[in-house]
Order: C-alpha cells, then sequence, then structure tokens
C-alpha cells in the first residue's frame, strides 16, 4: 500500500511543529515519520519535535521549495518509505517561508514509487493574520491553494478574523483550532476533500513562483556556551531588534541547571522548560533586513561576564513568559 506524505505549510511561527507534536500524541496505532525544514542552519524544529516520532528526517538550512535539491528530498523519501518501511504515514513539515505549490511539484516528481501525496494542510496564526496579510498578502494565495486551512491559536483570534480567512480560502476548508489540536483522522484520511493532485495543480499553481515569501528574509544564529542573564536578555526580548519576526531555540540562563526554550512569533513571547536541557543557548532569529552585527552583538552583551552579580529572582524576568499549555 502506498504511503501517504503531507504537506504542511504556514507562515513563521503559525504552529506546525506544535501540529506535528499535537499527531505525533495522539494519531496513536500509526506510524508517522517526519520530515523537518528549517530555515537556517540550526535545526531547532527537528530539535523539538517530540521524542516518540518513528522516524525522523530533517531537511536543514534553506527553503524546501527552492534550497532543497529535489534528490536530497527523494532519499528522504526512500529511508522512510518503502513496503516494509518504518512508518505509515510522512508528514513533511516545511519551513515557515517555503511556497507551499513547490513544495506539492517537488513530491509529485519524486521517483519513490510507494508514497502517494496526500494533501497540503496550510497552518494559519489567528493572531497574527491581519498583520502578515498586509505585509505578505500572497498569503491569500496559500489559503486557496491549500487542501485544509488551520486557522490556528484561535484562542487568541481577533474578531472578524475566522469569516475573512473563510472568505479568501474560497472553499478550502477551514477548521479552527487552537495548540494544534485537530483530530488525526481529518488529516489522514480525507473523506470530503477533493483529490489533492488535482486541486494543487491548477494553472495559478504551476505558474513558477518568482515570488518568494522569503524573498528579503534572513536568518542569524547564535550560540554560546556561557550562560545568560535573565534581565538583560528580557531587555532583549521586550525591545526586539526592527524587523525581527521570529526567533526560537533554547536559552541557558545563569543559576540555572539547562536551556529554556524561547519562541518569539511578531509580539508574542512563550517561554517553556525543556526536558534533558543542555547548557548553553543556541537561537535562531528570522526577519527582514535584520542588522546581523547589531543584534549578535546585543545578544552576545547578554551572556553574563565575571563582573556580574545575578539575582535569583532575576529569571522571574522570563519565566513570566512560561505559560502551562506546552
Ligand atoms: N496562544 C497560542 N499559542 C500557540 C498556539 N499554537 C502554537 N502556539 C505557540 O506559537 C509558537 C510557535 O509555534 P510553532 O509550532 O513552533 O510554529 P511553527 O509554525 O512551527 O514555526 P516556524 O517553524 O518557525 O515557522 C510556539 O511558542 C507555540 O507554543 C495556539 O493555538 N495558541
Amino acid at each position: 500500500m502506498d504511503i501517504p506524505v503531507l504537506v504542511v505549510a504556514g507562515f513563521l511561527g503559525a504552529g506546525k511543529t506544535t501540529l506535528l507534536n499535537h499527531l505525533l500524541r495522539t494519531a496513536s496505532g500509526l506510524r508517522v515519520g517526519v520530515i523537518v525544514n528549517d530555515f537556517g542552519k540550526v535545526n531547532i524544529d527537528a530539535l523539538t519535535v517530540a521524542a516518540q516520532v518513528d522516524s525522523m528526517v530533517s531537511l536543514g538550512n534553506g527553503c524546501l521549495c527552492c534550497a532543497v535539491d529535489p534528490e536530497d528530498l527523494d532519499a528522504m523519501l526512500d529511508r522512510l518509505a518503502h513496503p516494509d518501511g518504518p512508518v505509515d504515514v510522512i508528514v513533511i513539515e516545511a519551513s515557515g517561508l517555503a511556497e507551499p505549490p513547490a513544495m506539492v511539484k517537488m513530491l509529485l516528481a519524486s521517483a519513490n514509487p510507494h508514497i502517494r501525496y496526500a494533501g497540503l494542510v496550510e497552518v494559519v496564526d489567528a493572531a497574527e493574520f491581519t498583520e502578515t496579510r498586509r505585509t505578505h498578502p500572497r498569503l491569500d494565495l496559500h489559503l486557496r491553494q491549500a487542501d485544509l486551512v488551520l486557522l490556528n491559536k484561535a484562542d487568541r483570534a481577533g474578531p472578524g478574523v475566522l469569516e475573512l480567512v473563510r472568505e479568501l480560502a474560497e472553499g478550502t476548508p477551514v477548521v479552527p483550532t487552537e495548540y494544534g489540536r485537530v483530530d488525526p483522522a481529518l488529516l489522514f484520511d480525507p473523506v470530503d476533500r477533493p483529490d489533492p493532485v488535482e486541486r494543487q495543480l491548477s494553472f495559478e499553481d504551476l505558474v513558477e513562483h518568482e515570488e518568494h515569501l522569503h524573498a528579503g528574509y534572513a536568518s542569524i544564529e547564535f550560540g554560546h556556551d556561557e550562560p545568560l542573564h535573565p534581565l538583560r536578555f528580557a531587555r532583549f526580548l521586550t525591545e526586539r531588534p526592527a524587523g525581527l519576526y521570529r526567533m526560537k531555540g533554547f536559552a541557558w540562563f545563569a543559576g540555572t541547571d539547562g536551556a529554556l526554550g524561547v519562541q518569539t512569533v511578531g509580539s508574542s513571547v512563550w517561554v517553556t522548560p525543556v526536558a534533558d536541557a543542555g547548557r548553553r543557548t543556541d537561537l535562531v532569529l528570522i526577519g527582514a533586513e535584520l542588522d546581523a552585527a547589531a543584534i549578535t552583538a546585543e545578544l552576545t552583551a547578554a551572556v553574563v561576564t565575571a563582573d556580574d552579580t545575578v539575582d535569583p529572582l532575576d529569571l522571574l524576568s522570563i519565566t513570566r513568559y512560561q505559560s502551562s499549555v506546552d
């Protein structure tokens, strides 16, 4: 039997990894293989996808839609999908700046005889949608190109967002979700959806994507073995550099045993405890027209020096971003 391959796309920070983790936790009985594609050399997504994944391969450093060699994708699919393969379904998480049709085309061009394209899910950030759409009108098209739209962060959706997304999606089903909590059956066993291949390869979709969401975006990596001063890093979080849209990774603070997970999307910040966290900082920062030197200098200045005193209460400036939901 062919192994269905589902593509999960969506703008930076919309909730793709969160959805993936939810699927891995709840798709009981299904062995899920995951291909993670991230924008940036440090593949934070690969590190944050739940450990119960049956098989995971990661296509780092570049957008799946144009920087990844189709042969690399094929090699990944071959590892996961063969008749006695380790998985029943494969989910590809595209980078937050990928062009969905280009990814689907690449998948359809795969030489692997054991896979079947199972559709495109577009995750939308309900909290940021109105703002992101203003800078990226192209996202309207992505809604129409998808087979299913998950309007995630429904807990933070402004008034009228669901109605607007439904109108723009022009018939693509739109399902509101919180933390990606959707019935896996909706994704892996579509009943009332048109054939995804037919739907995907409309004329509009086949036109080469000379416009890329990622044009103008850059990513910066910051890594350090010494701990950070909580107050100085907290200041970095509140006075984020111009153009920074997304930050994710791990930050290790003075006086703690291991790093915390830190994420920002637009103006939102999340801090999460991490099991078996290392004692170092690794962050990926993504945005438009970022001043890499200035950002690196600012983050380096947050590293604790020999002259620093750190009060245990200083950590509250970071843990205040911790929420009870993972
Ligand atoms: N309030 C709220 N936060 C959410 C929800 N879903 C995800 N988040 C948070 O949003 C942040 C980004 O989620 P991710 O799943 O990492 O987003 P992503 O689309 O994988 O991000 P990129 O791979 O960088 O594009 C995380 O801190 C999540 O905890 C939700 O429904 N509500």
